[in-house]
């Protein structure tokens, strides 16, 4: 092995290599990569884990696993595989969710340095957060088709993987969804709900009947009908959908008639939803048949890239409906089926169900794969990336083991090489912590503006702090009395979960305290109420508090950070001038970096102006939609970065 061959390293980091302890979180395409770098330059004492078990679709990129062991547990294999190229090396393979409490505090501070190689936020979030407290360096990794990013996360020197909120993610009103939609995405969304309300975990944030809560639609929406049949919630109850499918025995016909042509003709009398709107045509399951003479595109690869005649798409839904019947009937009654784009019958019902309505609406048809795309978030992983990106990780490594934590700056591996001639291009500085971050800073503190009369504490507990503030689980009590709101004690605050916030008597102004247990992780969330517009989501988080005080005293201050004082590249203002605020709908995506689009700007490196446009700007966050690289540059959500890239190299050299 390198490490064990004098010479290769220098003598201080041979050592260290070898006496240092080791963990991987993930051993997915960026995971099988780092582990294997890991034995073959010497470290003797690692640790691995994933949650998951070996697919099919990994072994292109996941090269410790091959055909024989589909089905079984990666982090498992990847040790087998690694310790053939290492056998002296000692591996320790845990298949199991780094979330779990088995992984506290302590577990972590055994390693001199943690490596992620995952592939979600959540999970990201609270390594972050474990690795802070525990003060262990952090190296945190992701890749994006042709871009990867390599940061150091150490505490009290860079930046957190939460210093910087996340990027407002796309989310959808449900008004946009359920009654005006008006892109493919729309139709895609609706189509997963439809599935989860029949087969999946209902949630009634998901509901797909016509919304006559819908501000936009005022009061006629409340004609005689939609009176009767409106709950206080503004959802249509009829009879809980998935029971009325249960009841008619997932008829095709009738399944099909309910959503497309009585829902449809329901939102037609609204009349204010279409007074500015092309509006919907409502489609009956009969004349999908008529006239359609084209069978179903048997060969799987040429049907995936088309796009289907109605007559096609209506015959999939039918036997898509049909096979996940089946499916959902071998299940346990309080059992359910869970959406899976790899999944045959639930793609194509997804796909067939966003056509149709996509159809009513006069939107654009897609194919199967570019729904699957946008549906599963997908963007390609491309090995090479993976590669170069776990080369960097481990050489990251070593300069952590040295101490040389100023030689340890953000690296971004990029599609093309920039202006200077670097694909691989590191930060000139170590992003410093934000002051006001709400996971690192002293006092972690956030704001949540949301409906007090409408938010129940389920939505702030699963909405806010688990899938927006990434907690695994939370304890909330009311600052100042000594009310629990939220019990991470199973079923010890249950009763409380239907009420409103204002019915527990939080209302604007009052502050939340959250303490997870899990992650050693303290919140003071202060609520004010808002009621939000129609294309609004339901609540917004402003991570600096501060932001939202008024600015007293604004002459004299800089607008904008000069190339001299210049702030790291961010999305939000590290220095908290900007307002940042989240907004999460879907958190199980991949990394995304935002790049700038300097490959066509000539650079002339005298200028700062120019110098900084040869910095990659980026996001660590991850996106749902990753702009296509074709995309006009104004589409692309931009983050401009104003330090100047380190220009005394062409290709770069990371380890000098
Ligand atoms: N909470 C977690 N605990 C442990 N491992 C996790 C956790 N969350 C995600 N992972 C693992 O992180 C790895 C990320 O690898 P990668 O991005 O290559 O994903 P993948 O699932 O292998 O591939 P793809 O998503 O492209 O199909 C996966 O193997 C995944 O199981
Ligand atoms: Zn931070």
């Amino acid at each position: 092995m390198a490490a064990q061959i004098d010479g290769v390293f220098e003598a201080g980091l041979q050592k260290k290599i070898a006496e240092s302890k080791v963990l991987v979180v993930g051993a997915g395409g960026i995971g099988c990569e780092i582990l294997k770098n890991l034995v073959l330059t010497g470290f003797q004492d690692i640790e691995i884990i994933d949650l998951d078990t070996i697919d099919v679709s990994n072994l292109n990129r996941q090269f410790l696993f091959h055909k024989e062991h589909v089905g079984k547990s990666k982090a498992n294999v990847a040790r087998e595989s690694a310790l053939a190229f290492n056998p002296s090396a000692k591996i320790k393979a845990y298949h199991d969710s780094i979330t779990t409490n088995n992984y506290g505090v302590n577990f972590f501070q055994q390693f001199s340095i943690v490596l992620n190689a995952l592939d979600n936020r959540a999970a990201r979030s609270h390594v972050n957060r474990l690795c802070l407290t525990a003060e262990v360096p952090l190296i945190e990794s992701g890749t994006a088709g042709y871009n990867g990013q390599v940061e150091l996360i150490k505490r009290g020197l860079t930046s957190c993987y939460e210093c910087v909120p996340q990027p407002a993610q796309k989310s959808f009103p449900g008004c946009t969804i359920r009654n005006t939609p008006s892109e493919p995405i729309h139709c895609i969304v609706w189509a997963k709900h439809l599935f989860n309300q029949l087969f999946g975990e209902s949630n009634e944030d998901e509901d797909v009947s016509p919304d006559t809560a819908d501000p936009e639609a005022g009061a006629e929406a409340g004609n005689a009908a939609l009176e009767k049949e409106a709950n206080e919630k503004g959802n249509v109850d009829r009879v809980n959908t998935r029971a009325w499918a249960k009841q008619c025995e997932y008829d095709a016909e009738k399944i099909f008639n309910k959503l497309f042509y009585d829902d449809i003709n329901y939102l037609l009398t609204m009349g204010n939803l279409w007074k500015n709107r092309n509006p919907p045509k409502p489609a009956k399951w009969d004349k999908m048949q008529e006239g359609e003479e084209d069978a179903i595109v048997e060969d799987s690869v040429a049907r995936d890239q088309k796009v289907l005649s109605m007559g096609q798409t209506a015959k999939v839904f039918a036997e898509s409906l049909k096979a996940l019947k089946e499916a959902a009937g071998k299940l346990g009654d309080d059992d359910h089926l869970v959406w899976d784009k790899d999944d045959k019958d639930a793609m194509d019902f997804v796909a067939a169900c966003a056509n149709i309505r996509a159809h009513i609406f006069g939107i654009p048809r897609k194919s199967r794969f570019e729904i699957k795309s946008m549906a599963g978030n997908i963007i390609p992983a491309i090995a090479t990336t993976n590669a170069i990106t776990a080369g960097i990780v481990v050489m990251r490594a070593f300069r952590v083991l040295q101490q040389e934590y100023e030689a340890c700056k953000t690296v971004y591996v990029r599609l093309r090489v920039n202006g200077r001639n670097q694909f691989i291009v590191p930060e000139t500085i170590i992003t410093p912590p934000n002051p006001k971050c709400y996971v690192c800073a002293a006092k972690p503190e956030v704001v949540v503006k949301v409906d007090t009369k409408k938010l129940t504490v389920r939505e702030l507990r699963d909405e806010i702090l688990i899938k927006a503030l990434n907690m695994v689980s939370p304890d909330v009590t009311l600052d100042g009395t000594c009310s629990i709101v939220i019990s991470s004690e199973e079923g010890e605050t249950d009763c409380n979960n239907d009420k409103t916030l204002e019915e527990l008597k939080i209302v604007d102004g009052c502050i939340l305290k959250v303490d997870d247990f899990l992650q050693n992780y303290e919140l003071s969330i202060t609520v004010l109420h808002k009621e939000p517009g129609r294309e609004e989501a339901a609540y917004e988080i402003v991570a600096d508090p501060d932001s939202l005080k008024p600015k007293e005293n604004e002459q004299g201050k800089p607008s904008e950070p000069s190339v001299d004082d210049a702030q790291p590249s961010t999305s939000k203002g590290v220095n908290g001038s900007s307002k940042p605020t989240m907004e999460v709908e879907d958190d199980d995506d991949d990394m995304y970096i935002i790049e700038d689009d300097d490959d066509e700007k000539p650079s002339t490196s005298s200028a700062p102006a120019a110098a900084a446009a040869g910095t990659p700007s980026k996001s660590l966050e991850k996106r749902k939609h990753a702009p296509e690289d074709d995309e006009p540059a104004n589409k692309k959500a931009k983050v401009s970065s104003s330090h100047p890239v380190e220009d005394d190299d062409d290709l770069v050299i990371l380890d000098d």
